[in-house]
């Protein structure tokens, strides 16, 4: 099916931050395949036409580091360092999850994500299998690892060939777009040798890789302590460290961490709201982009969030680098807008998405921003980021397929997802 949406301003994040005003897009095969100003005629070329009324469209936010079904903890356990939160709260509780809980707290977090926008997005948890099928059955894009920790560096671990047995299942497949990665939890969780297994495993199926990196200084204490190095240092010696790298968080990076970042052509990804709440410390991102890394933006689990809202994750992005660097020109509306969309796709291997422009997927959404907080419109891309809610949000378009329509999501059973999430969540906690 081809289609047409007219009369919007449309939000392009390429390279010189194009806004078209009064603007037009076509659809056909999944990919944008007109883009510019209305002309006569135009709507003949296209089966369905869509009238705008001057909404907004830009491109879906990738959300570059979660764990979906943690959607499940939501609110399970607030106020508490990362440590005692995680020991001691959250992996307990994690031990009582089951691929039903899975399936669904995935599908909760795909609900909330596309309904705020986001059409790709990156997980590492466990039942991935669970998460992929539910991201087949919704239309999202994913980027999916089967999170991994151990000790020894001989022998296949089970996590390891659950992570294999994944990527033969699901990496390429939905039409491309699920992906397949590898994801060592972090080097508090993973010994050095089990750390070069699955870089040596990454390296013979050329496969991304994603780890927790420096999120707090105790990490980084810690690891000084125990191995003599840094988490960064650790990871690169293990030899993890590549540009088809994600690390999460990067807060607690030195110097020398950052030039290594950055001769790897690792992938950072800020996730300043899991920062925020959970005291960890706020990453060195304006230094880090200013030389160059890649940085993209994530939400993290929703039960450090608590919630997978991009929208709020670029406001929250730009403001702390403000604050923390004391200078009101750090992380300007162009600049966070292209963290949480092409930098996403660049961090996670998806060539195609994150910029519209004429032959990429047509991954896109559609902000109302006839609201009165976008007005008057002296700059919509300010209004978005500076104003807007994610609410707003009425249309989610991923490779050309109509996923949400006037705020109506299409693929999804929206109550039963929230009945069967209410239930799983009280027979876990109850136990
Ligand atoms: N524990 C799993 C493997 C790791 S999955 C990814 C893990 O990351 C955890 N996690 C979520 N958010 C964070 C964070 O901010 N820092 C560190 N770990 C996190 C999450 O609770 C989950 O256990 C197993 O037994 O097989
Ligand atoms: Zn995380």
């Amino acid at each position: 099916m081809s289609l047409l949406l007219k009369n919007a301003s449309i939000i392009t994040c390429d390279e010189t931050g194009t806004v078209i005003e009064d603007g037009a897009l076509g659809i056909r095969d999944g990919l944008i395949d007109y883009l510019g100003k209305y002309e006569n005629e135009l709507h003949k070329k296209y089966d369905r036409v869509i009238e705008l009324k001057q909404k907004t469209i830009m491109p879906g936010f990738v959300n570059a580091h979660n764990h979906a079904a943690m959607t499940l903890l939501r609110n399970y356990a607030d106020d508490m360092k990362l440590m005692d939160w995680l020991f001691n709260k959250i992996f307990p509780l994690e031990d009582r999850l089951t691929e039903e809980g899975a399936y669904w707290g995935s599908s909760l977090a795909m609900l909330e994500m596309i309904k705020g926008g986001t059409t790709s997005y990156c997980d590492m948890y466990m039942f991935m299998d669970k998460t992929a099928e539910a991201a087949a059955q919704c239309g999202i894009k994913a980027s999916l690892g089967r999170g991994l920790q151990g000790e020894s560096g001989d022998d296949m671990d089970y996590r390891i060939s659950e992570a294999l047995e994944l990527y033969r299942s699901f990496h390429k497949g939905s039409d491309g777009r699920i992906r397949v990665n590898l994801a060592p939890h972090s080097v508090y969780t993973c010994s050095p040798a089990y750390l070069e297994k699955v870089a040596r495993v990454a390296r013979e199926i050329q496969a991304s890789v994603q780890i927790h990196l420096s999120e707090t200084g105790d990490e980084v204490t810690n690891c000084v302590e125990k191995y003599g190095m840094s988490p960064v240092k650790l990871a690169d010696k293990a030899g993890l460290l590549n540009e088809r790298t994600i690390a999460a968080h990067c807060v607690a990076v030195d110097d020398e961490d950052m030039e290594i970042l950055r001769e790897r052509e690792v992938n950072v990804v800020h996730n300043p709201g899991s920062n925020m709440k959970l005291a960890s410390g706020i990453s060195p991102v304006k230094t880090m982009a200013d030389m160059g890394i890649n940085i993209a933006l994530g939400t993290d689990g929703a039960s450090s969030n608590n919630n997978l809202d991009m929208l709020e994750e670029i406001r929250t992005a730009s403001y702390l680098q403000k604050v923390i660097s004391k200078d009101p020109t750090a992380l300007p509306v162009d600049q966070v807008l292209k963290m949480a969309t092409v930098n996403g796709a660049k961090a996670l291997g998806f060539e195609n998405t994150g910029v519209i422009r004429e032959g990429m997927a047509a991954d896109l959404i559609v902000i109302n921003t006839q609201k009165p907080w976008y007005y008057p419109r002296y700059n919509t891309k300010s209004a978005i980021v500076y104003s807007g809610n994610s609410s707003d949000v009425e249309y989610v378009i991923i490779d050309g397929r109509l996923i949400m329509e006037k705020g109506e999501i299409i693929t999804m059973d929206e109550e039963r997802i929230l009945y069967e999430v209410q239930k799983i969540a009280e027979r876990m906690s109850s136990i």
